[in-house]
This record gives structure tokens, C-alpha cells and sequence, in this order.
């Protein structure tokens, strides 16, 4: 990679191979991604330099201490660290002192996009400012773009909807009203080496490295994504602001990766968006970004805050819950509320109750939505929906089964499962898909986070919030839902998809089961959705320690070709499954609970 001379301010730096860097310290630009490394010309020092913008509200005096060279300029500062350690050491300090953190994004913007690519520089042209930005923080190669420049395009596009999604969304329970509208599908970007990604069974011919596990809590995050909306004319920028973890933020969330991966999903999930479509230019060395026409689909939220309110209030049970159950202890804290264990007085049975104050829910018709399917959806893998109950009318009580053994991911943590464990929560959750897609619900946020074991071993999906529903007219959906590295390659390519994306998502939740993590954990989120995007059925990291009735199973759950794609009911008969323990088998994997 050619390196070249930058000046800023007084410091004369040299860039030097600033994606290698980026590769080697990914994690670091997960957490910033507006951080670009130099190397320092005049001493030639393996030094960082950080570019902070628009931090103005941190003052010198505070940063200094920090680092050893530190310029001003155009509201901007320009560090350089001696070192990584010191780098890491003072950046959550500075970033906490900063009152911008969480600044608002552009609104009203224009999508007028026109992107070129060429293929023999190997450089895209007419990118949006933002665009570049995330692109140049991102572990995304010239050699990504040069093999496939069009899934660059379309992760980029995916972030920055996610982002304007959540936006829109915000804007949308403002004003108490809102439609949502997806985006379309888009053609192929022509005149470059764009090609598509494999269909499937990757298994046995593939051995992608993939990297150390993670020494850090990433996660796509609210606060990350803020400031990345697109446009190429008339918004104003904001820089992106320093990414905080739900660990970070939230001290009672669990401290599982994955379900640090969740949140924004669900505050970004099922939102109105302004619709972006790139469309090919027919030109021979050119990618064209342009708009496309909209395709609209109503939801549950075109209903104002009332009638959420009024639809609620026909959902839930008359009657006090105080009296009914009492309350044991806290046992999780997730995005919307709460959730207890507690003893029934009627049946002295325990209850897990998540509570909810509906004064602090900018998505109650989400919530509405997961009583509706956890009502109607009734099944011994569903978690089970016992009550409901409003509590002076803004305290929401969903009473449900206590699953004591917790979610997949602490088993994954703590164990190492074998092949028939693993088949068995295959199975098991395969079934509760099955009655799910068979009512036309499609769940769309299948991972380790969202299936329950309860003392005896049973497995439950739960989690109902993302649900859609599937009918005649519309068959198909395109939402952007779900948690980045368990989304379906047509789902980050924002395709059109239907209920086989829960299928994908359960052969990388069976991935999890083997490697503790699901593909791309490691890869800082843009680069992860470039690689769902562009490489088909995931690798394994020791394909020859699993069995080939388990590498079947999974080539045909992490098939591209979606029609190729095994169906719930295809599954449930397939030879891995036949290998399932009995839920007891799995009980010896809930020992830590004892502990
Ligand atoms: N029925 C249950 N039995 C036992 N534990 C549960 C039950 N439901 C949820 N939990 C635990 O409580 C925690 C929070 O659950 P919750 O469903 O609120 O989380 P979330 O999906 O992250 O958040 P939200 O749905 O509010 O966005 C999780 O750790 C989950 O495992």
C-alpha cells in the first residue's frame, strides 16, 4: 500500500499503511470509528495519532497529560499516543467527559448518492463524506473493494440505513405517528470483477482464518451508528461519537458478548426509513448508487400512541398482579424492562415476570407485538406466555415461564457441549420454529441470547419483539432485523427475504454451540456484514472436529441460495438431529447455575 505525507496543523505525519493498521487493531476502531493511525515523519516513531473532531468540549488541560504531541485546529484535536497502552488507557476517560457524546443526527436529508468504482485504481469515486469516513476506519481492504465493490456498497448503505432507521424512528414516536418504508431491492452493480459469493457447503473446502477470540466487549452500537447517515449534498455532518458499550452504560446488563449486540438491533428493528437503492450504471468501469423508487409497507406503528395504548389494554388481564405473585429476586435487566423471578400464590409455582415502565418505551407497539405472538404461538419450545397486566397504567407485567437454566449463551460459555447436546438444542429449537413459520411468524433474531433452558433441560425460544408476520400479499419482507452476525447474507443485502432467515441464523446459533461465538465476532461491524455479504457459507475454524452429519446440517442451515436453504420441517428430519441426547442430557450443562 502506498504510503503518503498528510499535514495537519503542525504535525507532519506520514500515513502508513493505515488499513494494516486498522486489521491489526480492530478492535479499537470498533469502538471509534473515526480513528486514524500515523506514523510520526520527522521521528519516525511508531506512534498514534488519534483525530478527534469536535470534541472541543474536552479541554487541552484535560488531554494533555495523555499524549505527547497535540495540535488545535479548526476545532479539531490531533493526538498522538506514545503508545497502544496509553492510547487505550485514556480514551473512555475523555470520551466519558464529553457532554457531545450522542450528539443528534442530520434530518430531512436527500439520498443522492453516485458512487463510481474503478476497478484498475481499485478506488471508488463520488463516495459520500461519510461513506469514505467509515470506510477508511473500517477493516474493509482495497483488495474487499476490488473483488467485490458492490457488497462494499451495500454494507455501507445497510449501516447507514440501520442508523437513519433509528433515527426515523425516534422522530416517528414524537410525533406519535409513522409509516414504515423499506427499501428495495437493488440490482447488481456491472462493469467491474464483482462476484457473487458461493452457494453453499463451504464446509470441507474452506478454512478461513479467523482470528483470536475477542479480548473486548464490540458490539454495533447506538451511539457508534449515530452520525452516519448518508447523503452526498446538503446534510451536515456529524462526526460519528465514541462508542459505549450496554456494558459499559448499563452495569445490570449481562455481560455475555451477544447480548451486548442486541440492543441496538431492537431500538433500530422494524423502524420507518428513508429509502436508498443503488442501481447499476451500465457504464464499463462505474458503480452508480442511485435512488429507487420506494415500496411502502404498513405496520403497527401507522397507530398513534393511544390506540398502541388502547390495543394494549385489550391484550392484557383486568386485575392487580401484585396480589397474584410474589416477587423473589431480579434475574436479568434487558433494553425495555426488568425481569423477576417470582411464586405464584395460586399455584406456588415460580414465574419469571418481566416488568416493564411504559412511560420510558419509545416501541411500545413492539412490545404489543411480542405479547400478540407469544400469546398466539403456544408450543412446549415457546417460551410460554402465562399473563399480562398493566399496573397503574404504565407499568407493564408479562408473566411467563420461569426458565431457570438461563439463555444458550451462558451454557456456550461455560461448557464445552458435545455433538449430541448440540443437536438436541438444535432440535428442540428447530421445532419451535417450525410451529412458528407454519403460523407464517417468521422470529428473525435467532441466537444463543434468545433460547432458554430451564432446569430440566427444555429449550424455549423467546424473544418476540422482531416478529413479523407473513400474509398472501406480503410474503416476503425486507427489514433490516436482527443481531449483524447472525443475519442472513439476503437480509444484509437487503433482499427480500421470508422465514428461511431463521434458519441461517440457527445454523450460526449451531456455530456457536462448537466455537463459543458465532463467524466474524472478532471483525469490527462493517467488515463483518462485507464478509456475510461476500462469503458465503461460513467457515469453520476445525472443520475436522465435527462430525459429517453436523457439517450437513449446517451446510444446509448456512446455505446462500436461499431456495437451496433447508425449511424447519426439512430439518427436523435430517440425520445430525437424530444424534439429539434427551433434554436431561443437557442438564449436566447447567451445573454453573449451582455454583
Ligand atoms: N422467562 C424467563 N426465564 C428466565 N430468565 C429470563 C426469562 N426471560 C428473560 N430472562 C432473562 O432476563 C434477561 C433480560 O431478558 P429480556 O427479555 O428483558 O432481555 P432482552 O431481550 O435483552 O431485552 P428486551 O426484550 O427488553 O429488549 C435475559 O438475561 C434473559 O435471559
Amino acid at each position: 500500500m502506498a504510503s503518503f505525507i498528510v499535514k495537519k496543523g503542525n504535525v507532519s505525519v506520514k500515513e502508513d499503511g493505515i488499513r494494516s493498521w486498522m486489521w491489526s487493531k480492530r478492535w479499537l476502531v470498533l469502538r471509534e470509528p473515526t480513528l486514524t493511525f500515523f506514523r510520526n515523519e520527522s521521528t519516525n516513531q511508531a506512534s498514534t495519532l488519534i483525530f478527534l473532531r469536535e470534541v472541543n468540549a474536552v479541554s487541552r488541560t484535560d488531554l494533555r497529560p495523555y499524549c505527547f504531541e497535540l495540535v488545535t485546529k479548526d476545532k479539531n484535536y490531533y493526538i498522538a499516543c506514545k503508545n497502544d497502552e496509553e492510547l487505550y488507557s485514556w480514551m473512555d476517560e475523555i470520551y466519558q467527559r464529553s457532554p457531545l457524546m450522542g450528539v443528534s443526527n442530520p434530518t430531512n436529508f436527500v439520498h443522492k448518492v453516485h458512487v463510481g468504482f474503478d476497478p484498475d485504481s481499485g478506488v471508488f469515486t463520488g463516495l459520500p463524506d461519510q461513506w469514505s469516513k467509515l470506510l477508511s476506519a473500517s477493516a474493509i481492504t482495497q483488495e474487499d473493494y476490488t473483488k467485490n465493490p458492490q457488497a462494499v456498497i451495500d454494507v455501507l448503505e445497510f449501516y447507514t440505513e440501520q442508523a437513519q432507521r433509528k433515527d426515523d424512528y425516534d422522530d416517528m414516536m414524537m410525533e406519535q405517528h409513522g409509516q414504515w418504508v423499506a427499501p428495495s431491492q437493488r440490482p447488481p452493480i456491472s462493469g467491474n470483477s464483482a462476484h457473487s459469493s458461493g452457494s453453499s457447503s463451504a464446509y470441507s473446502a474452506k478454512t478461513h482464518a479467523l482470528p483470536e477470540p475477542p479480548k473486548r466487549t464490540s458490539s454495533i452500537n447506538p451511539t457508534a451508528l449515530d452520525g452516519y447517515s448518508v447523503s452526498a449534498t446538503t446534510v451536515p455532518v456529524h462526526e460519528p461519537q465514541p462508542a459505549r458499550s450496554r456494558a459499559a452504560t448499563d452495569p445490570a446488563a449481562r455481560q455475555t458478548k451477544s447480548s451486548q449486540q442486541s440492543t441496538l438491533e431492537k431500538l433500530m428493528a422494524n423502524q420507518p426509513a428513508a429509502s436508498s437503492a443503488a442501481a447499476s450504471s451500465g457504464s464499463a468501469n462505474n458503480v452508480t448508487v442511485k435512488p429507487k423508487p420506494k415500496r411502502e409497507e404498513k405496520r403497527i406503528s401507522t397507530m398513534t400512541e393511544a390506540e398502541i395504548m388502547q390495543k394494549l389494554r385489550s391484550v392484557v388481564s383486568k386485575g392487580d398482579p401484585t396480589v397474584l405473585y410474589s416477587k423473589i429476586k431480579k434475574i436479568g435487566q434487558g433494553a425495555s424492562g426488568s425481569v423477576y423471578v417470582a411464586r405464584s400464590f395460586t399455584t406456588n409455582m415460580k414465574v419469571a415476570i418481566k416488568q416493564m415502565d411504559l412511560s420510558n418505551q419509545p416501541r411500545k407497539e413492539l412490545i404489543v407485538n411480542e405479547i400478540l405472538v407469544m400469546k398466539e404461538s403456544q408450543h412446549p419450545n415457546i417460551v410460554n406466555y402465562l399473563d399480562s397486566y398493566l399496573v397503574r397504567s404504565n407499568e407493564l407485567w408479562v408473566i411467563m415461564d420461569y426458565m431457570e437454566g438461563g439463555p444458550l449463551t451462558e451454557v456456550i460459555e461455560q461448557n464445552n457441549m458435545n455433538e449430541s447436546q448440540i443437536a438436541c438444542i438444535c432440535y428442540e429449537t428447530v421445532k419451535g420454529l417450525q410451529h412458528l413459520h407454519e403460523r407464517n411468524i417468521i422470529h428473525r433474531d435467532i441466537k444463543s441470547d434468545n433460547v432458554l433452558l430451564d432446569a430440566s433441560g427444555q429449550v424455549k425460544i423467546t424473544d418476540f419483539g422482531f416478529c413479523a408476520k407473513l400474509t398472501e400479499r406480503h410474503n416476503k419482507r425486507a427489514t433490516m432485523v436482527g443481531t449483524p452476525y447472525w443475519m442472513a447474507p439476503e437480509v444484509v443485502k437487503q433482499k427480500e427475504y421470508g422465514a428461511k432467515v431463521d434458519i441461517w441464523s440457527l445454523g450460526i446459533m449451531a456455530i456457536e454451540m462448537i466455537e463459543k461465538e458465532p463467524p466474524y465476532l472478532d471483525e469490527e461491524p462493517l467488515k463483518a456484514l462485507y464478509l456475510i455479504a461476500t462469503n458465503g457459507t461460513p467457515a469453520l475454524k476445525k472443520p475436522e472436529k465435527i462430525s459429517a452429519e453436523l457439517k450437513n446440517f449446517l451446510a444446509l442451515c448456512l446455505c446462500v441460495e436461499v431456495k437451496s436453504r433447508a425449511t424447519a420441517t426439512e430439518l427436523i428430519r435430517h440425520e445430525f438431529l437424530k444424534k439429539a441426547c434427551t433434554p436431561a442430557g443437557i442438564t449436566p450443562l447447567l451445573q454453573f447455575l449451582k455454583e
